[in-house]
């Protein structure tokens, strides 16, 4: 299976306080902005970086950047919780935007926006708090690779193995970072234990 786990004491920590229940939306919101830039630590790790020439205040040496430009794309609304964190790491970064929500009744993501930058050899980091069904996450990517940007992984906060399942079948060259892989989905494809409606705990539209 394509699917990293990042575990670390400080990401697990912080997503068991916003997993209950009585987490308010400004602490919420602030929890998914750390874990978001402690994922960023490993999402990045095998990236590949280039030597350049620089002057410190004493001689010149040989540094090291990132190669590449990167691109960061939030999936509408939930995944502008993850943006911030992310970008307070590479904030070269371009940032895309992608609208999608889910039917109520279907589950099957509605499309309402999409704004890509025009680097298409970008790095691409699609970023999501929930993997549920996988419907909303396979869709971007897909539209992504329409616009023909093919170097994409997924970032997500809370994993069901449903969703996994789907964007390995789907999309087999796309890793998945998680902080967590929960239990499974209920009859309204919410993922348990999982958070609730990650969206509404973010802006506050419970
Ligand atoms: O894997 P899936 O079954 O597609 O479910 C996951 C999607 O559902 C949530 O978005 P939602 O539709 O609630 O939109 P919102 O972010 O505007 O609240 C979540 O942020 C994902 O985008
Ligand atoms: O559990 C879930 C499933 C989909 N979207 C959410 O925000 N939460
Ligand atoms: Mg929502």
């Amino acid at each position: 299976m394509n699917v990293h786990v990042v575990e670390h004491p400080l990401i697990a920590h912080k997503l068991t306080m916003m997993r209950d229940k009585n987490c308010n939306s400004k602490n919420f919101r602030e929890l998914l902005g750390e874990i978001a830039s402690l994922m960023t630590y490993d999402v990045t790790k095998d990236w590949e970086t280039e030597p350049v020439e620089i002057e410190t205040p004493l001689e010149k040496m040989t540094g090291t950047r990132l190669k590449g430009e990167v691109t960061i794309i939030p999936i509408l609304r939930a995944g502008l919780g993850l943006l911030n964190g992310v970008i307070n790491m590479i904030p070269h970064a371009h940032v895309g935007h992608i609208g999608l929500y889910r039917d109520p009744q279907t589950h099957k993501p509605v499309e309402y926006y999409c704004g890509l930058p025009k680097q298409l050899d970008a790095k691409c980091i699609v970023v999501d708090p929930m993997l549920a069904t996988g419907g909303s996450a396979a869709a971007a990517i897909t539209m992504l690779k329409e616009k023909g940007l093919h170097n994409i992984c997924l970032m997500v906060l809370v994993a069901a193995p449903e969703g996994i399942k789907v964007i390995n079948k789907e999309h087999p060259d796309v890793e998945i970072y998680t902080a967590a892989i929960d239990r499974e989905l209920n009859d309204k494809a919410y993922i348990l234990p999982g958070l609730g409606d990650a969206g509404d705990r973010v802006f506050g539209t419970l």
